[in-house]
Order: C-alpha cells, then structure tokens, then sequence
C-alpha cells in the first residue's frame, strides 16, 4: 500500500528511498522489513547471512505487490567485499547485525565483542566516507547497572527516579569487573556508541542510534530443539516460551528479581518508522526506544507469560510453575546482570512525538497466541496429531490475523526443525495428560555431541545450515 500523498511530521512529501539493512533477517528485521514492504514505497536491499524471518516476503510465487522492493543478499558482513557497494547504493544504511544474545556475552566473549565492534566499524566507516546516513542499533544494556543499585539495600534514595531512570543524555554506563564477561556486549556496543558519534563531530556523519529496552514478539530468537538447537539459549521471551510449550517449569535466574519493562515490536517499529521518515529530527540524535509503563521483574513475567499461556493454550497450570537456579548454573562463569532497565522518553517524545501504546497483558497475548500456534502446529505435523477442535480453535483467533504469512513461515520452519533434529519434546495441545508425560526429550547420542561441538563453533549457523540441507 506505497501512497504518494505521504507526509513527514513537519507535512513534507516523503520521497521513496532505497535502504541497506543489514541483519534483516533477524527478529527486529523481519518486521521492520514487513512494514516498510506493506506500508510505504522504500526499497528494501536485505542483507544477512539467512532470510528464514523474511521468506514470506521474498517468495517470488506470493507475488506480492512489492517483489521488486525487496532484494535479499546472503552476505556476512565480517567478509564480503559487496558490502561497499550496497552501502553506496542505498540512502540510508540500518545495521542491526548482533550476536545479542546474553548466554553468549560470557561464553563467547570475543565472538560478541568482533561482532558488536569489529564487524560495525566498516558499516560506519563505508557510510562516513560516502555521505550516507546511518540508523545504528545499540542496546539500553550500555546503560549497564543503575546508580541506585550501589546505594544500601535499605536507602529510601533506591525509590528516587533520578538514580535508576535511564536517560540518553545523563545517565552514566556502570559495568562490572572484567572478569564479568557479560558485560563484553555492552561495552562493545558503547564503544561502537562512541566511533559513530566521534565520527558525527569530526567528518559530519549523519546518525542516529536506537537503544532498544527488551523489544519482544512473535519471530523472536528460537526454541530450543526446535527452530535452533537444543543447547541453546536464547533469551527470556523465548526461554519461558519453551518451558511453557513443553510442560515444564520456568527457571527463574537469581530469583529472578531483575527488573526488566517489555515493549512490544510493533509499537517499537513504529518508532523506527518514525526516525527512517524523519531525518532531519533524528539525525544526531541517541534514542530510547522503550515502553516504562510494563515493568516487571522477571518472577512477575514468569508469572504473567503463564497466566496468558493457560488462556491461550487451554492447557492446565503445572503445580510448580516455575523455579529457582542460579545464573552460574543457567549462563555459567562470568554472568551479572542489569538490575532496573526504565527508559527515560523525554527525547524522543521532544523529537518524534513516539509513544508505546501496547500493555503488557496485550502484547504477551498476541506473542504467547502465535507461539502456542506456530509450534503445537509444527509438533503436529510430524506427529500427524493435529485434532479438528484445536483447528478450530486456531482458526478463531483474532491475533493470528496480523501474523498469518509469517507465522506459516516460521511453523513450516519449525516443522523442518522438528524432523531434523529428530526431538518429539512438544506439547500438542490436542495430546492427552498421558501422552504428553511420554513426549520427554531423548538423551544426547554421538550425533547429538557432534551436532553440540558444531553448534558451539557457530550456533546460530548450526541450526539454520542444517535446516538449508
Ligand atoms: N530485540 C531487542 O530487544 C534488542 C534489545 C537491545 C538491542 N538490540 C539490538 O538490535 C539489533 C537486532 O536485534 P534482534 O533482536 O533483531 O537480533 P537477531 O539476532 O534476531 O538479529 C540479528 C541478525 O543479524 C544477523 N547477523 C549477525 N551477524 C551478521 C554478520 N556478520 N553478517 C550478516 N548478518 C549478520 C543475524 O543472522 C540475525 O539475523 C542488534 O544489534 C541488537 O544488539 C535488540
Ligand atoms: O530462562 C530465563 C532466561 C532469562 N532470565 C532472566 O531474564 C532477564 C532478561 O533476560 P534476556 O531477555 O535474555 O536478556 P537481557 O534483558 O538481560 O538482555 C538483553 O537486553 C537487550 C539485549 O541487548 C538484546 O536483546 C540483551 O542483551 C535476565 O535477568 C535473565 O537472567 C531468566 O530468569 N530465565
């Protein structure tokens, strides 16, 4: 639905552009892509080293209104002499390209750090020497822990905004010690911060950088022995998502008395929207992008996921919905963690007039919706088990509407997934009690620590190469 009579905030015609987005594959850019498909004119040059997330826009036979909009480059950025190019090419390059993951911060310390520092800095540097603008993606963990967190336990300061609310402008970047590992990704990420602002004040570099807070929804990471390994972790939406598909208690890290507020990705997407539309109001700018008003600590998210679960399952609550381990147990050596993550929108509610508008309550429903759908449906592929009732009942739901062609995309996955990793761990939600006490996930075989020792040197490749075969 391009239209021409598009206006920018300050009503001036918005002109079609073409843009570089590197990552496109991934959670966040598999949405961004499907909005700038389905709502706007711009070009779209995809650029990751999978597309499973964009499939469903790139599929020549869905002939879709925008086939020539969107072209996909299988490239990996650390290697590929054709990134130049296609930065030149475009107007505006996005670089989304991570490992942002936090099991991997502390296990794979150096992989996170090249790919959160050296991998992005020809991306700035191609971007700074051809006058292009750049849209990079940062995270609110380079705002580390907060102020208030070093205060006693039992300081009434704990309860003043100013020593927890985080603001682009002030707030300093408190990390642990270095033996803490986990803090390798935001410091590479602060320093990546640093270079794109240096080179916006010495060679004129037009930026801008997102801080995402906890952007959750459907298409997130994967589920372990699924649509990625079984060893895998990936994080908390996911995590507690796989717990609940499969009947078993949620693991709550260190109590899970970390404070986390959850914005959902399609109020998040709009900001971005806003900031690809409106260059010359976000241009130099460090965003927030955030929804303060859904906080919670990570027991009441363990909590509230299982409620909505329970709702859109119809599955039973288990007896123990969740329990403790400790973060050496669950990441290993080297895990801390950010205490208290609210974001302050004072700039960009000054420069974009943005707001989040989705509860909490709303979005996990929607999310929890699609992946009781997507993965009870790929379980019942294999299994041939899929009732007429839970048919029914999926095609009843007002969620799915929106997340129809991807979540197709993502059960066929899921489905691939499921035969090639040989596991029969899920819950059908038309199984009985009984069967679903004998859908127990097999011990590890030879194939399965051949399948780990690959995995461990590229885990996200592992998965995704096996399911390309
Ligand atoms: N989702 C969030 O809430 C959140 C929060 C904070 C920061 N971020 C940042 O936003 C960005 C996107 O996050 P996401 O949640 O979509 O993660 P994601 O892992 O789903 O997406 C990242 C994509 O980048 C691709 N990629 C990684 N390295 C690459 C390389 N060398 N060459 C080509 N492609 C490569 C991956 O294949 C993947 O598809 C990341 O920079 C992340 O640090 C996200
Ligand atoms: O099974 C689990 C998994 C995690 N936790 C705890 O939940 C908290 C949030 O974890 P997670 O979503 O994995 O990640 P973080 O919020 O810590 O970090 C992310 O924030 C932004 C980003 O930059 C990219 O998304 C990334 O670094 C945390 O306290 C875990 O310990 C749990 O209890 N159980």
């Amino acid at each position: 639905m391009a239209s021409s009579a598009r206006v920018d905030l300050d009503g001036n015609p918005i002109k079609p552009i073409t843009i570089c987005m590197i990552g496109a594959g991934g959670f966040i850019g598999s949405h961004l892509c499907e909005k700038l498909m389905s709502e706007t004119p711009h070009k779209v040059l995809a650029l990751d080293v999978y597309n499973d997330k964009i499939k469903h826009l790139l599929e020549p036979e869905n002939a879709h209104p925008w086939s020539d909009r969107i072209q996909f480059h299988r490239l990996n950025i650390k290697q590929d002499s054709r990134l130049e190019g296609l930065i030149k090419m475009a107007d505006l390059t996005i670089n989304l390209a991570a490992i942002c993951t936090p099991a991997d911060y502390n296990t794979r310390p150096l992989d996170t750090i090249y790919s959160n520092f050296i991998d992005a800095l020809p991306v700035v540097k191609y971007c700074s020497e051809n006058n292009k603008r750049l849209i990079h993606f940062s995270t609110c963990e380079v705002y580390g822990k907060t102020i208030g967190s070093y205060l006693p336990k039992d300081s009434p300061l704990r309860q003043d905004p100013a020593y927890y609310v985080l603001k682009e402008d002030e707030s300093p970047c408190i990390f642990g010690s270095i033996e803490k590992q986990r803090w390798s990704y935001a410091c590479a990420k602060q320093l990546i911060e640093r270079l794109i602002y240096a080179e916006g004040a010495e060679n004129g570099l037009e930026f801008t950088i997102v801080r995402p807070f906890n952007w959750i929804g459907p298409r997130m990471d994967f589920i372990p022995g699924i649509d990625g390994p079984s060893e895998g972790v990936p994080r908390v939406l996911a995590c507690f998502s796989n717990n609940l598909l499969r009947r078993e208690p949620l693991k709550l890290v260190d109590g899970g008395q970390s404070q986390r507020t959850f914005v959902y990705i399609k109020d998040a997407i709009e900001a971005v929207m806003l900031m690809i539309e409106n260059p010359a109001r976000a241009n130099g700018h460090i965003f927030n992008v955030g929804n303060p008003n859904n906080e919670v600590t990570v027991r009441q998210l363990g909590e509230m996921m299982t409620e909505v679960y329970v709702k859109v399952s119809g599955e039973p609550k288990l007896e123990t919905p969740t329990i403790d381990v400790s973060s050496q147990e669950f990441y290993g050596v080297g895990y801390d963690d950010s205490d208290k993550r609210i974001p302050d929108m004072t700039i960009i509610n000054k420069q974009l007039g943005w707001n989040p508008k989705t509860s909490l309550w709303d979005l996990l429903e929607s999310t929890l919706t699609y992946q009781h759908r997507t993965y009870a449906e790929a379980d019942c592929n294999m299994e041939s088990k899929q009732s007429s009732e839970s048919s029914k009942k999926k095609e009843g739901s007002e969620n799915e509407s929106s997340y129809s062609v991807g979540a197709i995309a993502a059960g066929a996955a899921a489905g691939i997934g499921l035969l090639a990793w040989g596991l029969s761990a899920l819950v059908s939600s038309a199984g009985s009690e009984s069967e679903r006490k004998k859908k127990t996930m097999k011990a590890p075989g030879k194939d399965d620590i051949i399948q780990r020792e690959e995995f461990e040197r590229d885990p996200k490749g592992y998965f995704r190469d096996l399911r390309k075969n």
